[in-house]
């Protein structure tokens, strides 16, 4: 459990609670799955938000990931917050109600449960970041885009950054990347927009991570362009700073490298609050900060819903 003082913060059971409750509350726009198992065997639950939601509808889908790291729990409040408000304002807000009704929203509030609940056990912090298989594996290393091109990761099993013996070597990694892979209908990709979540530092971040470059083979002129239009505005409204993710550092093998570089999706990374804290107290902010810097990024959920309709170019 989480230590005293933090209780709000809503622990693995916690979590599959709130989706449940969410499905029963909300049974005609809410439905529960997994995209599979972790190493340690807990279900890497899928909460689909939509109209008709038992129906898979021509409506564009929206992927929001948090968790990928272990001791950022604030990222797991964060899809909570988006399912909270897109469950409970369905009918009442006019902005959630046309949302729910033209997309198909799809949230994984932990990809990495085994690492979360590792990361509390005892009630304290253990400063964890990885999956818990073997000496743990760094998922936002291990997506098969560039695995290991560039220096952006390491080869050594402790290192906080490892890549993992082989991209998707990781069951989380693995299970998510094959539902992507199995959201391509009829040769066409029907996510076409992903937030993934991580603290801290308050960024809006965009591919790609493995290179300097702002283009590449793999990314237009036109399409980096799109990327940081999109970037701009959603950092405007939640006061983040935006950049492209290698101007932090280079990174092989991220999430949103392989969202874009596989699957050409506007895939973007929210480094959220707060915007330094020295070290690991960064990670762990006090629960009282829940509400406030979820809600924070409310606004910029809804410009990538409403962006998710239009098409890259
Ligand atoms: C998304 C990248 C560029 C930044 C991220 N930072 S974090 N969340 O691990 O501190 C990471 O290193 O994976
Ligand atoms: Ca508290
Ligand atoms: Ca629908
Ligand atoms: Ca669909
Ligand atoms: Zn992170």
């Amino acid at each position: 459990d989480f230590p005293a003082g933090d209780e709000d913060y809503h622990t693995y059971a916690e979590v599959t609670e709130e989706l449940e409750r969410a499905v029963a509350e909300h049974g005609d726009i809410a439905s529960l799955s997994s995209v599979g198992d972790s190493h340690e065997g807990r279900a890497l639950h899928l909460l689909k938000i939509s109209d008709n939601v038992a129906q898979d509808e021509d409506e564009p889908e929206v992927l929001f990931t948090c968790n990928q790291h272990a001791r950022e729990h604030l990222t797991t409040e964060m899809c909570l917050r988006i399912v909270e408000r897109f469950t409970d304002g369905y009918g009442s807000d006019p902005v959630v109600t046309e949302l729910v009704d033209t997309r198909e929203i799809l949230v994984v509030p932990t990809v990495n449960p085994d690492g979360a609940e590792y990361d509390i056990s005892g009630g304290y912090y253990h400063g964890w970041r990885k999956n818990r298989d073997g000496s743990g594996t760094d998922l936002n290393r291990n997506w098969g885009y560039q695995w290991g091109c560039c220096g952006g990761s390491s080869s050594w099993p402790s290192s906080d950054t490892y890549r993992g013996t082989s991209a998707f070597s990781a069951p989380e990694t693995a299970a998510l990347a094959a539902f992507v892979d199995s959201r391509v209908v009829g040769g066409e990709q029907q996510i076409t927009a992903h937030i993934d979540f991580h603290t801290y530092s308050e960024l809006v971040l965009w591919p790609f991570g493995y290179t300097y470059a702002d283009t590449a083979p793999d990314m237009t002129r036109e399409q980096a362009q799109r990327f940081q239009d999109v970037g701009t505005a959603m950092a405007a409204s939640n006061g983040y700073t935006p950049q492209q993710s290698s101007d932090l550092y280079i990174t092989d093998g991220s999430v949103n490298d392989w969202m874009w570089g596989e699957h050409g999706i506007l895939s973007l990374t929210f480094e959220m609050y707060p915007a330094s804290g020295g070290g690991l107290d960064g990670f762990y902010p006090p629960d009282e900060v829940i509400e406030p810097e979820t809600r924070r990024n409310d606004e910029a959920v809804q410009i990538l819903l409403e962006e998710a309709g239009n098409p890259m170019p």
